[in-house]
């Protein structure tokens, strides 16, 4: 039986990350990944990247108009441009991993015991035995218990639509949270007709209200149909569409529609892993229990990334992978308590960017607050680049001039937005960005006029 010192389930962000560092320090590594498809993880592969290329070839495409027969070429283009860019970084991600010395295994792995794990796939199977395990196997979409969701020929997840080169005439959306929202504005863009249906009466309730609000009016805009207090009763296949029944508040309504897209959130992937085998808890929730440096209740397990059941971006994982390489050093110290303020991108047609409280977040905390709003059309860039929607606006401590949340719903508030994290994170007071000397003609110096209004 080949031992490692340190062997890693599943290719995402923390794990691949942690397993070229180890390499370099000259440990004995190997790394189990269930699918050549996923060789880089969930991210490059289904994920961020080419939702993100999607993103951007549904912007252009929205410039430039058209028939329906050019928009429908210019969606299947945009596709395979998706699948030549993902498989150049799947390639590339390979490859970086076994020059650095990394041993790939292809298979899917499961626990035999707390040290050794079988790697099971069509060809063969193997047990491989590490004194150190970190299980970065990810999650995977959640389908909602609705009749009739399951047989239908009509329904996708996020990972199946993107692969799908005919463009969706009627797109209806089950969830208003991240992928909903952001696949609405891509197929909207695209030339798709757009509805989403959200379950509770509050949209985007974890946000601002005041941002809540100017994102709703937007894309209501743009064109996209959102059914508030809207539950799917059943869906039913005609030949060549969906009839999706849905109860609303006004009644029961029917919607037509040639793809329904579930976006109801994604679950720790463990159901392969067999850890009960090896001792590793759960928590409640179905997630991989870890404690503020990520061990499992086994210490010399690990977990990291989605399946910790924490928030689940990429950049969180490649945070992961800090306080897996603080483990390994052995100074402990870094780990989930220290990461300091959380920025992140919902990436909408423009994107709304945060970092922080909510006013209301803020004011219920007991914080005496400053506040300023300004709308995204006082930035010149803003009509220079073609689109001056959407709304900026910060929340200050009165006292200390600390910033406590910034909300940026603009052209390029996901770049803008990394660096107000930072001056958060350092105790920057909001007046040295005010005074700040920015590039012009940019988003960012915005900031010198929305934090002049303080
Ligand atoms: C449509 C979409 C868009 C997103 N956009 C963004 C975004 O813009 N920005 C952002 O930060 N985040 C985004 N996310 C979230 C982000 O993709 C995830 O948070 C991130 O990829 C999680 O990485 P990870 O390290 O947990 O593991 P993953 O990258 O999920 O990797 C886990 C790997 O483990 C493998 N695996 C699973 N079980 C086994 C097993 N038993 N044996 C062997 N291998 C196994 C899987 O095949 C997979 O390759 C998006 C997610 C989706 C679905
Ligand atoms: N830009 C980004 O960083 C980005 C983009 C996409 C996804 N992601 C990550 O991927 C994760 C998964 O995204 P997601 O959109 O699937 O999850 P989500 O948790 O963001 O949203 C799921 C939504 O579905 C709703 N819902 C749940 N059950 C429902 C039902 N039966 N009917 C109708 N609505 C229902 C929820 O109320 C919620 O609004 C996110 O948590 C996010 O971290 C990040």
């Amino acid at each position: 039986m080949t031992v490692y010192e340190y062997v890693i389930i599943g290719f995402g962000k923390a794990g691949k990350t942690f397993a070229s560092f180890l390499a370099s320090q000259g440990i004995k590594t190997a790394l189990i990944e269930k699918s050549k498809e996923r060789y880089g993880g969930t991210c490059i592969n289904v994920a961020c990247i080419p939702s993100k290329s999607l993103e951007y070839s549904a912007r252009l495409s929205h410039g430039r108009d058209g028939s329906w027969e050019e928009k429908e070429k210019r969606y299947a283009e945009a596709v395979e441009e998706k699948n030549r860019l993902t498989a150049m970084l799947r390639g590339k991600n390979y490859d970086k991993l076994v020059q650095a010395g990394v041993t790939v295994y292809d298979g899917t792995a499961s626990f035999v015991n707390d040290h050794e794990i079988l790697i099971s796939s069509d060809e063969k199977e193997e047990i491989i035995r590490a004194e150190h395990i970190v299980i970065n196997t990810g999650a995977a979409p959640v389908m909602p218990k609705v009749e009739g969701l399951d047989r239908s020929a009509f329904v996708y997840t996020s990972e199946t639509l993107m692969d799908e080169k005919k463009l969706p005439r009627h797109l209806v959306i089950l969830g208003a949270g991240y992928i909903g929202l952001e696949f609405a504005s891509y197929y909207n863009n695209f030339g798709a007709q757009v509805t989403v249906i959200q379950k509770g009466s509050v949209f985007l309730p974890k946000e601002d209200r005041e941002m809540a609000a100017a994102v709703k009016e937007h894309l209501e805009k743009q064109g996209i149909r959102i059914l508030e207090e809207a539950d799917v009763l059943r869906v039913e296949d005609e030949k060549e569409e969906a009839l999706i029944h849905v109860k609303t508040k006004n009644g029961e309504e029917i919607l037509h529609a040639d793809v329904l897209l579930a976006a109801t959130g994604r679950q720790p992937n463990v159901s392969s892993l067999a850890l009960e085998k090896a001792g590793v808890e759960m928590t409640p929730r179905g997630a991989v229990k870890v404690d503020s440096s990520l061990h499992t209740s086994k210490p010399h397990i690990m977990a990291a990334g989605d399946v910790t059941g924490g928030m689940q971006f990429t950049y969180i994982s490649l945070d992961d992978f800090r306080i897996l390489k603080s483990n390994f050093n052995g100074d402990l110290k870094r780990t989930t308590e220290n990461r300091g303020p959380v920025p992140y991108a919902l990436f909408l047609d423009p994107p709304l960017a945060r970092v922080g409280m909510t006013e209301e977040e803020a004011r219920a905390s007991g914080w005496k607050v400053l506040t300023a709003s300004m709308p995204a059309a006082a930035i010149p860039k803003a009509h220079v680049l073609k689109n001056p929607s959407g709304l900026l606006k910060v929340i200050v401590d009165e006292e200390s001039g600390l910033i406590l949340g910034a909300h940026f719903f603009c052209l390029e508030s996901y770049e803008m937005i990394n660096l107000v994290r930072l001056a958060m994170d350092r105790k920057i007071p909001y007046s040295v960005l005010r005074d700040s000397i920015y590039t012009h003609p940019t988003m960012t110096e915005g900031l010198n006029d929305l934090l002049g209004m303080l």
